[in-house]
């Protein structure tokens, strides 16, 4: 899952990010586009220490230094981000960067060489996030496999509904934000999109 405040209705974040684990999200993304640094280290910090209580892994999304401050896993960054030579400078050269692909062509750069996984961006697009270009479909998702091996993360409108079959497309991991920070039951949420995961992966 990625992480959003708003999407979390006013409930409190911790309890929705500690009640979509318990359903059975396995990654997270923290993404805070409002805080300032410090504040983005606190919540970072205690939202890692909630994934750290059920061995899931915390990927900090933009900022390398609150990942660096952090000792997150990994770190998201996008094309206007911070560049994958820069992240690789400050956080090393064997730390778990993830890049977002908007175009093809963006495959074929040196800094998307060195990114441990291909963010696929977005794949519906999504009120959550609507700086977005074109969104590539399930036909996209497919065209990217067919260029790489890497791990492909789909991002964009994916919930209940569509998560078979962007598994099927050649996804290998489902970013989620509003279908689960948002639902009345993050856990249950959580739990039904880790069903059809493992249906599509199981047919
Ligand atoms: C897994 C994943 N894919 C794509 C994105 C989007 O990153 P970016 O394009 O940098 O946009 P922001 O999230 O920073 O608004 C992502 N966060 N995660
Ligand atoms: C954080 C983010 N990045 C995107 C991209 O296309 O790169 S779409 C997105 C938000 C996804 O939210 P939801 O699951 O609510 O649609
Ligand atoms: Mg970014």
């Amino acid at each position: 899952m990625v992480t959003d405040q708003k999407a979390c209705l006013g409930r409190d974040f911790f309890w929705v990010l500690e009640e979509a684990i318990k359903g059975g999200v396995d990654l997270v993304q923290i993404r805070e586009k409002e805080l300032f640094e410090r504040d983005f280290i606190t919540k970072a910090q205690r939202a890692k220490e909630i994934c750290a209580k059920y061995n899931v892994p915390l990927i900090v999304n933009d900022s390398l230094s609150v990942a660096k401050a952090v000792n997150a896993n990994g770190v998201h960054i996008g094309q206007s981000d911070s560049s994958m030579d820069i992240a690789k400078e400050l956080l090393g050269e064997n730390f778990p960067v993830g890049l977002s692909i908007e175009k093809l062509h963006q495959l074929e750069s040196s800094g998307a060489s060195k990114a441990w996984y291909y963010g696929v961006s977005p794949v519906f697009s999504t009120p959550t996030k609507t700086d977005t270009i074109t969104e590539w479909g399930l036909e996209g998702i497919q065209s990217i496999k067919r260029i790489t091996n890497k791990p492909l993360v789909a991002i964009g409108n994916i919930k209940i509904d569509n998560a078979k079959q962007v598994i099927e497309a050649g996804a290998d991991c489902l970013a989620v934000v509003s279908a689960i920070c948002s639902a009345e039951s993050p856990e249950e949420a959580a739990a039904s999109i880790r069903n059809e995961i493992e249906k599509a992966i199981l047919t």
